[in-house]
């Protein structure tokens, strides 16, 4: 696979520019600092993707585009599907979530991994790395969830994240399960960071609350500093993307406008356009 400097080598600027130039990143950790994370020596980071439904949508395609973009780059990717944090369900605006049958989430993790891996390179030097959140929370007591995690949290943080302030102003307000959602995420990357020295979450700008809640355990455990960013969501099928067109072209190729993928019937299928264009 292409190495980190081929960018600047190969005159289109560093890595940091070119997802830039693309408009894909919305919000940051501190920009010199992610900057010399991504445009330096290869980092391990990793995106989420909770097992909701039999199938990723066209969402998940902007991460993936710049899942692909790293790896390119030489960065080592994990792709983390949500046995754990499906089953619990990130709070969303429209209101509570219907818990799935843990036979049915199992399924649908499954199938995300195929899909994942027909977009991520799966071979080679810096191949995506699966894991799964079940592994290392199905396995937590609640008293030690309580004392290792939970204490790890304040309240009035956990209250004034974006998506957990606007469920409370709503007329259904949320449950604890939703609620609680924030302190798993936070604690894979935590995890992350401890197994494989992951030191960068990715995630969509909806992402941003549950981003920052790993970024402060892991500097309040670890005392250590780590990055994340998000980039646009798509939010409106009919009108086209909140995100900018050309997040949506092949990322393989810095500057290379080939569309990476289309959804046909509800799924998505790469062009297999990968490292030919
Ligand atoms: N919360 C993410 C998925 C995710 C799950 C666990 C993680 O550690 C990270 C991301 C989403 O809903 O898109």
């Amino acid at each position: 696979m292409a190495r980190v400097t081929d960018f600047a080598e190969a005159g289109f600027g560093t890595l940091m520019e070119e997802l830039q130039w693309r408009g894909l990143i919305t919000q940051s950790t501190d920009p010199e600092q992610l900057a010399q994370a991504l445009n330096g020596d290869p980092v391990t980071f990793y995106c989420g993707f909770d097992p909701t439904a039999a199938s990723l949508h066209v969402g998940n395609l902007v991460q993936l585009i710049i899942m692909r973009h790293l790896q390119a780059a030489g960065h080592h990717p994990i792709a983390l599907v949500g046995g754990a944090t499906g089953l619990i369900g990130d709070p969303r605006q429209s209101g509570e979530r219907t818990l799935n049958p843990k036979d049915v989430v199992a399924g649908w993790a499954d199938r995300l991994r195929s899909q994942i891996g027909g977009i991520l390179d799966t071979t080679g030097d810096n191949p995506v790395r699966f894991v799964s959140n079940y592994d290392w929370t199905a396995r937590m007591s609640v008293i030690d969830f309580l004392r290792d995690v939970g204490k790890n949290f304040r309240l009035g943080t956990m209250l004034s994240k974006d998506t957990v302030a606007r469920r409370l102003n709503s007329d259904e307000g949320i449950s604890f399960t939703e609620f609680s959602y924030q302190v798993l995420q936070g604690n894979d990357f935590l995890h992350l960071f401890d197994e494989y020295h992951c030191t960068l979450e990715i995630g969509g700008s909806d992402q941003w609350g549950n981003l920052t809640s790993g970024l402060d355990l892991i500097r309040k455990v670890r005392g250590e500093t780590v990055n994340v960013f998000t980039s646009p969501i798509i939010t409106d099928a009919r009108e086209g993307s909140s995100a900018n067109p050309r997040a949506m072209r092949c990322g393989w190729i810095p500057r290379c406008s080939v569309p990476t993928a289309s959804i046909s019937s509800g799924s998505i299928v790469p062009t297999r356009r990968w490292g030919i264009c």
